[in-house]
């Protein structure tokens, strides 16, 4: 099985300068070492030591640490200001220093041994720091013939062992090397509204499909369905038992901006290929991260079902565990029936039933489907991944005689595994911030992967998680302002935003649930806009009928965690404000996409505090965010609210304290 092939190092070109770059300084370090050791020579030519200490000046030498701090004291107690470690250059200094100065000098001053290393210096040492030290002219009063102080030209002389390359040097730039079909996708049109194909210009599609799509209003494919759904159809074009000429079909991975359509792309191909089937198996599992978008996604399949056989169950845990089963299979006499072919789910839930449901089998899955993948690559840790893929190949051993079609883990295609015909599971990954780090994906085992992509016509620089910066694709519809402000004045700015630009629709994120709660209370203190707060203070059914409301349009702000940021897509919100500030771009990307969906327009505020906004900017600069829009914040703006303003304030407080109060009883 072909996966990835991943090549992390600079390349031949790069690694052959590295190489000589090493090579030219082992030559100036071997030159640097002769000069220094012809020098010693020359010295101790002109000044033979004498017999007696030169025979065991090597010996000595090792042991010659103390005089020198001894020295060092010394030249202090004369005069020199410097402490001894101010004296004591950076190594890379050392490295530079010595390089300017010559072998001489670089060998000259004490500390420029390596850190760490007493190494005695050599025979030039004390001269010359003696030269640079001021105390060292009052020194020089007993100076020895050759010009060093009568006590260190008495000491044995000893050959220095120079070590280089010590010095810092700035690591070349590791440049990604992806796999061909992560660095050539094939591109998808970012602007919708450019890239709008007729239904009728996919004749492959199913005409009962079209008359659905036409049914919803629908009379034109996006660019990412017009790209992904004839694929999936090829994919599928013998049938969903078998891969085209008996292969394993390509699985694929989507990365289009929000509210690009990317639902409709995999339902439509999924629910045309199950058409044909005869016997009710689970065929498609759609896992997604939570209740609320495996919901809103169920919905979408049981639009396009309808009028089939198919049918799609919904597994999150909203229901309990007994009910869930009952949708999933029934009890006979000789056994389990199957009652889904289609299982939408969440992936704790999905490994309870897959645990738990006597019956329910995933050995006939074809595919399967990881919405909102790079978050669900997060969540790999909960290994609900490979507890799907083991269902899936459950019945693996030697291959029964009797079975059509064998269900296999993907090896190498040789002759003999086509011979029987393999029943193939197509994996389909979907995100608006899909990662492109081959490690993360590769957990995936995807098989001979096909990448769609709006965003990596342009490359960029790849930032530290792995994904290529400045490469997320935001919707064109949608503009992004900011508004640096103080901690005292961002709700107030939530109001005027509301009040004063009469928006309808405006979803609200903060970072935590108490700060929805606060924020809630407070604007519903100050009246005058119909205001929810989802959260998970509230349960699923709660949840569920708060974003119905604010669908029909009952609610006008809706104030929320992060838990409505990734996939829900409620039709008309205006504005998306980030009360608190994002802290991860990929959260941005998945917040503001709430708005400018299917092609519309939208608007997007950040309300900054003054030590958030440049590391903030330079997120969204290194993300690829178009222009953002700066707004200063006018205080006469704001003044007409500030007395209502504070009386929400001190109903505040009566409230919290009351909460208080009852948490504790
Ligand atoms: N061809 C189409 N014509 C008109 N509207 C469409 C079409 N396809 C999808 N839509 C609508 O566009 C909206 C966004 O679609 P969808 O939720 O699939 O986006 P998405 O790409 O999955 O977004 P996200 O990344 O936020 O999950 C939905 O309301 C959907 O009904």
């Amino acid at each position: 099985m072909a996966l990835f092939h991943i090549l992390r190092y600079p390349g031949p070109e790069a690694a052959a300068a590295a190489e000589e770059e090493e090579a030219g300084a082992g030559e100036r370090a071997r030159a640097l070492l002769e000069r220094l050791q012809s020098r010693a020579r020359e010295r101790q030519q002109r000044q033979p030591a004498p017999p007696e200490r030169a025979a065991h000046s090597e010996a000595s030498g090792r042991r010659r640490r103390r005089p020198r701090r001894r020295r060092r004291g010394s030249s202090e107690a004369l005069g020199s200001s410097e402490s001894p470690r101010e004296k004591r250059p950076r190594e890379d200094d050392q490295h530079e220093c010595a390089e300017e100065r010559g072998p001489g000098r670089r060998a000259g001053l004490p500390s420029r041994a390596p850190a760490g290393t007493d190494a005695p210096p050599g025979p030039g040492v004390r001269t010359e720091s003696k030269e640079e030290s001021p105390a060292g002219h009052g020194a020089r009063a007993e100076a020895a013939p050759d010009g060093r102080p009568a006590e260190e030209a008495a000491e044995p002389t000893v050959s220095a062992l120079m070590l280089g390359g010590f010095g810092r040097r700035k690591a070349p730039k590791v440049q990604p090397f992806l796999p061909a079909w992560l660095a050539e996708p094939s591109c998808i049109q970012k602007n919708i509204a450019e890239g709008l194909v007729p239904i009728e210009d996919i004749p492959e599609v199913h005409p009962d499909l079209q008359k659905q799509l036409r049914a919803q209003g629908i009379s034109f494919y996006f660019p990412v369905q017009a790209a992904v759904i004839p694929t999936l159809l090829e994919s599928a074009a013998n049938g969903f038992l078998v891969g085209r000429g008996g292969y394993q079909p390509s699985d694929l991975c989507v990365s289009a901006p929000t509210g690009s359509g990317k639902t409709l792309a995999f339902v439509i191909p999924v629910v045309q290929a199950l058409l044909q089937r005869v016997v009710c198996h689970v065929r498609a599992l759609v896992v997604l991260p939570t209740k609320e978008l495996a919901q809103q996604v169920s919905k979408v399949f049981n639009i396009y079902t309808d009028t089939t056989p198919l049918r799609v169950a919904l597994i999150t845990g909203q229901k309990t565990l007994a009910k869930e089963q009952e949708s999933l299979v029934q009890k006979t006499t000789d056994g389990y029936r199957c009652l889904a072919d289609i299982v939408v789910a969440t992936p704790g839930r999905l490994v309870d039933h897959i645990d738990q449901t006597p019956g329910f089998s995933l050995q006939q899955l074809r595919f399967l489907v990881i919405d909102e993948a790079d978050r669900m690559i997060d969540s790999m840790h909960q290994s609900w991944l490979p507890r799907v893929v083991a269902a899936a190949f459950q019945g693996e051993g030697p291959p029964d005689p009797c079975v059509l079609l064998q269900r296999r883990q993907l090896q190498a295609v040789t002759a003999a595994s086509t011979c029987c015909p393999q029943m193939p599971l197509q994996k389909l990954l979907f995100s608006a911030t899909l990662t492109q780090n081959p490690e993360k994906l590769q957990q995936l085992g995807l098989h001979h992967p096909r990448l769609f992509s709006t965003s990596l016509a342009c490359k960029g620089p790849q930032d530290a998680d792995g994904d290529v910066g400045g490469k997320y694709a935001f919707p064109v519809g949608l503009t992004h302002h900011y508004v640096p402000c103080s901690l005292s004045t961002k709700p107030l700015l939530v109001l005027h935003l509301i009040l004063e630009k009469s928006f309808s629709r405006v979803l609200c994120f903060t970072n935590s649930r108490e700060n929805s709660h606060r924020l809630f209370l407070l604007v519903q203190a100050f009246g005058g806009v119909s205001v929810a707060e989802f959260s998970s203070r509230y349960g699923p059914g709660q949840r569920k009928m708060i974003l119905k409301q604010f669908e029909q349009g009952k609610i006008q702000l809706l104030i929320s965690t992060d838990a409505t940021a990734r996939g829900i897509d409620v039709q008309g919100v205006e504005l998306v404000i980030n009360y608190d500030a994002p802290q991860y771009l990929r959260t941005y990307v998945h917040r503001v996409g709430r708005t400018a969906r299917a092609g519309n327009a939208g608007q997007a505020f950040t309300l900054l505090l003054k030590v958030q906004e440049r590391r903030f900017l330079r997120m969204l600069t290194e993300g690829g965010v178009p222009a953002l829009q700066r707004h200063e914040l006018l205080s006469e703006l704001l003044q007409p609210l500030v007395p209502r303003y504070e009386e929400a304030l001190s109903q505040l407080e009566r409230t919290v304290k009351e909460e208080r109060k009852q948490k504790a009883a």
